[in-house]
């Protein structure tokens, strides 16, 4: 059998089989599959990319996903003491709740993470599926412990102190990555958090970059962030606050408000685009669209938990419905208001309906959006 012959019996053993697998069966490299792919293409043996699978809109979200437990205290916080707070449990996780806002917002939306065999687990998986998204692919852990993260919140819903309790992502190791990828390789648009370990992270950027897949990174923690490759070329665009921004541009931390600096200099390590969320300064975004400081919309904060998933959420449904990237920050800045007006992380609040509004009202330079 020659080398298109071998191709063509693998795609239809396994019309999911990216080209990094084809790769390694045949002992050739990655381009020189994608080099066959074109020359069957042209001659109309393969039509297009005919062995994409129906999931094609679909928005990927890898990664955490949490049962939140925030304390919000009653008055000002006394260390070594006893405080009064009041305690709400919710589904958490950043890649969870990019995937439940998306959903919120009517997009195909699907979720691959790992959860334990316990009470948190199935509630979070099931809570998940009944507000839209396909958890079909999420796994449970025999034995293991879902991932919880505990916050104290002060009186006015700044965060300040959390838990962060998630070793079963340890489990998201690479082999599950490539189990899991023909599902993965079907969708329109990656986003992963890196609750994953630094390898599995490493392998989906670069299997993102061979394929051509468009990967959105949320970067969760600059503790976390340390978790990614130098090589960030792969990485359509990353989410970090100020405090991640610096730890991804190797500066120290408050040591300089440059902030096209900094994006530069994540730029440089291969991102496409970067959004550097600044809470109530708003957003920086530095890339191939060029550079912008985005003003945040005025809010009336409640609480500030799970503002920069939807604003990642945001972003990605500007994208999905074909937006330029500077012109997706408006989604991005618009639902992070609405997710901040409610205790939630995720905001029941957050449909298409209210995100058009807020930015209709926002276009019109109505300043008393609520
Ligand atoms: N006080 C505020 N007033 C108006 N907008 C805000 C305020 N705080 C946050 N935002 C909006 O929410 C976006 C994301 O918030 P932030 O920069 O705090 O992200 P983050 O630290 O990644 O959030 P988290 O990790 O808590 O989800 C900001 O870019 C801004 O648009
Ligand atoms: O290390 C982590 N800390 C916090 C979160 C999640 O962030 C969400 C808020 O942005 C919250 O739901 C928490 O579970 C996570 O996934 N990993």
């Amino acid at each position: 059998m020659d080398r298109e012959q071998q191709i063509l019996a693998l795609i239809r053993q396994n019309p999911f089989i990216s080209q990094h697998e084809m790769a390694s069966i045949i002992g050739i490299s990655r381009s020189a599959v994608a080099g066959y792919i074109a020359a069957l293409t042209k001659k109309g043996t393969i039509r297009g990319r005919a062995y994409v699978t129906s999931d094609e809109n679909t928005v990927m979200c890898i990664g955490g996903a949490n049962l939140d437990s925030k304390a919000t205290s009653k008055q000002a916080i006394r260390l070594a003491s006893s405080n009064p707070v009041r305690v709400t449990e919710s589904c958490g996780g950043v890649a969870r709740n990019i995937a439940e806002t998306l959903a919120g917002l009517a997009c195909q939306t699907a979720l691959l993470t790992v959860v334990g065999d316990d009470k948190a687990g199935q509630w979070v998986l099931e809570e998940t599926r009944k507000r839209g998204v396909d958890v079909s692919q999420a796994i449970v852990l025999q034995g293991e412990n879902t991932g919880t993260y505990t916050a104290l919140l002060d009186a006015t819903g700044e965060m300040f102190l959390a838990f962060a309790n998630m070793d079963i992502y340890d489990k998201c190791t690479p082999a599950l990555l490539r189990d899991k990828w023909p599902h993965v390789a079907s969708a329109k648009l990656v986003i992963a958090d890196t609750n994953l370990p630094a390898e599995t992270l490493g392998e989906l950027i670069d299997r993102c970059r061979e394929e051509s897949l468009p990967l959105f990174i949320d970067p969760v923690s600059s503790e976390k962030a340390k978790k990614l490759p130098q090589e960030l070329r792969g990485v359509t665009a990353i989410f970090p606050n100020l405090e991640e921004a610096c730890q991804l541009a190797g500066i120290t931390p408050g040591s300089s408000n440059d902030y096209s600096m900094i994006a530069g200099a994540i730029r440089e390590r291969g991102v496409r685009h970067v959004f550097i969320t600044l809470g109530s300064q708003g957003v920086m975004y530095a890339g191939e669209e060029g550079e912008r400081l985005f003003k945040p919309i005025p809010t009336k904060v409640v609480e500030v938990t799970g503002a920069g998933d939807a604003f990642v959420a945001g972003i990605a449904y500007g994208v999905m419905r074909q937006s330029t990237y500077m012109d997706s920050c408006n989604y991005g800045l618009a639902a992070s208001h609405i997710t901040l007006q409610t205790d939630q992380s995720v905001a029941s609040e957050l449909t298409e309906d209210r995100l058009q509004q807020t930015l209709l009202h926002l276009t019109k330079g109505d300043e008393s959006l609520s």
